[in-house]
């Protein structure tokens, strides 16, 4: 459903990605790795338009969202986004952050967003928190919040941008289950991450990027177990 061909991105002289050319199917957890700097973030805002490829194609569900006619907001609609660093409204309450999309974007009605909502946020076990403000939260609270924003605008797909890298370590692992509760259930997701237990338990791919480029593609059991290359090799010895 997600076809990646040729894709680079430059800022100015600097070239991030070179030519990254992969294919997602529907349902998919895809964990994107590699050393800093490799070009992994960048290579998921691409897939929402967050960043605007120089060259290449992004093509969903046969749409190529590079053309210049695209329409941002439905993409957006259709493909989530789970931040670092949470970027929730301040001066609303919880459930007011999950039903703002829904209402706002999709004219779900109060009440049905509402009712929506509530059920978003048990399922991240939240229930107890809708009508607290968000900085009476843990950051791991938040991030669960944060997910299940993105979710209340039942996309296909979920782009997870280091989700847990800015929490205390403590709060990682509340966001990695709730993260395992979505996979393989049928939304297909793409997460940037330096947490590699996740990797080799949730994802049934793992890309690996070095110097802006898929340098390894494999499943987690045949890529933690027998990497390929040597730049993969050295990457794990120091992650592991
Ligand atoms: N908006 C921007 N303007 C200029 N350079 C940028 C911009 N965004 C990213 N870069 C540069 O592009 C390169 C790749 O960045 P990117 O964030 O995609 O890497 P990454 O693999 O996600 O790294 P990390 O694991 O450290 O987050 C880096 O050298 C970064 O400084």
């Amino acid at each position: 459903m997600i076809n990646v061909e040729n894709l680079h991105k430059s800022y100015g002289s600097l070239q991030v990605l070179k030519g990254i050319n992969t294919q997602v199917e529907k349902g998919e957890v895809v964990t994107i790795i590699g050393p800093s700097g490799s070009g992994k973030s960048t290579f998921l805002r691409c897939i929402n338009l967050l960043e605007v490829p120089t060259k290449g194609k992004v093509i969903i569900d046969g749409t190529d969202i590079t053309e210049k006619n695209t329409n941002i907001k439905k993409i957006r609609e259709n493909v989530g986004m789970v931040f670092q660093h949470f970027h929730l409204f301040p001066h609303k309450t919880v459930l007011q952050n999950v039903t703002y999309a829904p209402i706002k974007v999709k004219g779900i009605s109060k009440s049905e967003a509402e009712k929506m909502g509530k059920e978003l946020l048990a399922r991240v076990g939240l229930a107890d928190k809708a009508n607290v403000y968000p900085s009476r939260l843990s950051g791991g609270q938040k991030q669960r919040v944060a997910i299940a924003r993105a979710l209340a605008m039942n996309p296909e797909v979920i782009l997870f941008d280091e989700p847990t890298s800015a929490l205390d370590p403590e709060m990682v692992k509340e966001v990695l289950e709730v993260m395992k509760s979505l996979a393989h259930t049928g939304i297909t997701m793409l997460i940037v991450t330096h947490e590699m237990g996740f990797a080799r338990e949730a994802a049934n791919r793992v890309l690996f990027l070095d110097g802006g480029v898929v340098v390894e593609d494999a499943p987690p059991a045949e890529f933690f177990t027998n990497p390929k290359t040597d730049r993969a090799k050295e990457f794990l010895e120091k992650m592991l």
